[in-house]
């Protein structure tokens, strides 16, 4: 049976996106996302499961920053379907709340229905860890956002559900692993970060290889570097379909690898092909 870690406490979204796509495995929650990368790459838990981006409220930048400083590989994406909820002690009426806590990427995804409501919004670590710390510390006027298993494993009354601002809010999160897994059937989709000289169409050329190739880009993203020489330089995260081994996109990495002044390969893995396979575990899946 796996070990799987995760960030935050029993009821996060992150442990459902661990339980639906390993079933019958341990999933258990770390405080921070350092914890979880560590204990992965210490070999104390098989695998991570960590967000990486959410459709409305974008990516989570510590997922990609950890993602450059360690080696895990990503063998595995998982997408979930993210329905918040709004939660209060038992008797909490809609009108009595003031302030509501959640994970920073919680609140950015409800943000119509806080403002709606003129509530005040605070951050905390985690979605289940906001509804915990309201089961054991009540106050009043306080209330949560998390997840309906969340108020079932705390004991909160759902005042309000599916409060977040676009009904099709999915977090799409990485498996992460020490070892790379073998290869299995099915499509697969690669991760990598790379930089490019400070010239110009030097983009253009990196990317120009996997147009050459025929290979579907799925993902750019662009963070400022952390380099205190050469600040706001950017870093670009790119996903492409196919694997790293197959004939193209290997012809592609290997032009990107001469263009690009620094390139890591962060995983291949079977991609979510279709949207009904969401939160399901499905041949797509990694299996354990
Ligand atoms: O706090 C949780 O429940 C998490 O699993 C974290 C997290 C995130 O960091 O994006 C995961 C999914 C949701 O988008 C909201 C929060």
């Amino acid at each position: 049976m796996s070990r799987i870690a995760f960030q935050g406490t029993e009821g996060a979204y992150s442990e459902e996106a661990s339980l639906k796509t390993f079933p019958g495995s341990t999933a258990i929650g770390l405080p921070t996302f350092h914890q979880v990368f560590s204990a992965v790459s210490n070999g104390e838990f098989e695998f991570g499961v960590v967000p990486v981006e959410n459709t409305t409220a974008g990516i989570i930048n510590q997922t990609y920053d950890l993602l450059l400083e360690t080696d895990l590989h990503v063998v595995g994406e998982i997408v979930l379907k993210v329905e918040h909820c709004l939660l209060a002690p038992p008797g909490t009426r809609m009108e009595d709340l003031k302030r509501v806590i959640s994970h920073p990427q919680g609140l950015a995804q409800c943000d119509g229905f806080i403002a709606r409501y003129k509530l005040e919004a605070e951050p905390v670590y985690d979605t289940a860890g906001a509804a915990r710390e309201l089961a054991e510390h009540p106050r009043p006027g306080l209330a949560a956002i998390a997840s309906r298993r969340a108020a079932e494993r705390y004991g909160l009354q759902i005042l309000a559900e599916g409060i977040q601002d676009f009904s099709g809010n999915y977090t799409r999160f990485f498996v992460l692993s020490r070892e790379d897994l073998p290869r299995r059937e099915g499509p697969y989709k690669t991760s990598v970060v790379f930089t490019t000289r400070h010239r110009p169409g030097e983009l253009l050329a990196a990317l120009q290889a996997f147009a050459d190739q025929g290979i579907n880009l799925t993902k750019l993203e662009s963070r400022p570097r952390r380099d205190p020489d050469r600040p706001f330089s950017p870093i670009f995260y790119a996903d492409f379909e196919g694997h790293a081994e197959d004939a193209g996109p290997s012809q592609a990495l290997l032009v990107l690898l001469r263009r690009a002044s620094f390139v890591k390969v962060l995983g291949s893995y079977p991609a979510v092909t279709s949207w009904g396979f969401v939160g399901q575990r499905t041949s797509a899946t990694p299996e354990v």
